[in-house]
């Protein structure tokens, strides 16, 4: 089965129309304002309008209180809550309140150890994100074109399905795919001219070498 993607930050109908177009499986849009793909609640109805519903809309949050997650769940139509710095009894408190909704922990990686956050998930998720684990002082814990070293994932026993995400590019996504058996993977500065500025064509290309994968 080839694997899929999804492309996260998308803030524009052009973009978000060239991930539909390219074949993704689910699109991001980042609920976050520090972050320079945040996507503020009142335009997100329009774009959410665009996905047809094979493809996941997926929410992207930090640590997100139920205000937040209600109204951006009711404004996005969001399938999937991409759950970054949310620790494993908000998550199981955001699985009570959100029953229907798949829920996506982010495991931040740079250590074989840092691995072993994955676990407590594994009642409350349908999917693990393993992604870069970026610098203590960094504005954003992702979206920051890092990547950890998958041979990290090397005989690790995943407790859920899980997805690959940091520093992918349709230049090394293959790679990536062929090292660690991903069957999906996640991009956001790879497809990027400059942080939050998504290009068609470098959306074309990821998803092109990820079907050829
Ligand atoms: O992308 C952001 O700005 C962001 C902000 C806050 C939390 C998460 C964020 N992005 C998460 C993603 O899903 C990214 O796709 C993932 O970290 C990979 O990013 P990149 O290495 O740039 O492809």
């Amino acid at each position: 089965m080839p694997a899929t993607a999804k492309i996260c930050g998308l803030t524009t109908p052009a973009t978000l129309d060239a991930a539909i177009a390219g074949g993704a499986s689910h699109v991001g849009f980042v609920f976050f304002p520090p972050s320079p793909r945040h996507l503020a609640l009142d335009r997100a109805p329009s774009l959410a309008a665009r996905v047809p519903d094979r493809i996941h809309r997926t929410g992207v949050f930090v640590d997100p209180d139920d205000a937040l997650l209600d109204a951006a769940i009711a404004a996005a139509r969001l399938a999937v809550l991409q759950l970054h710095k949310t620790a494993p009894a908000r998550v199981a408190a955001i699985r009570t309140r959100f029953p229907a909704i798949a829920l996506w922990p982010v495991v931040a990686v740079r250590t074989r150890a840092d691995l072993d956050a994955a676990r407590p998930f594994a009642p409350l998720a349908e999917r693990i994100l393993y992604d870069a684990k970026t610098p203590d002082a960094a504005a954003l814990p992702g979206g920051m074109g890092l990547r950890f070293d998958w041979r990290l994932l090397d005989g690790f026993v995943h407790p859920r399905p899980w997805l690959l995400s940091g520093g992918l590019d349709a230049g090394n996504v293959g790679e990536a795919i062929a090292a660690t058996g991903a069957d999906l993977v996640d991009v956001s500065s790879g497809v990027e001219t400059a942080p939050g500025i998504k290009d068609v064509d470098k959306i074309a290309a990821f998803l092109k070498a990820v079907r050829l994968s």
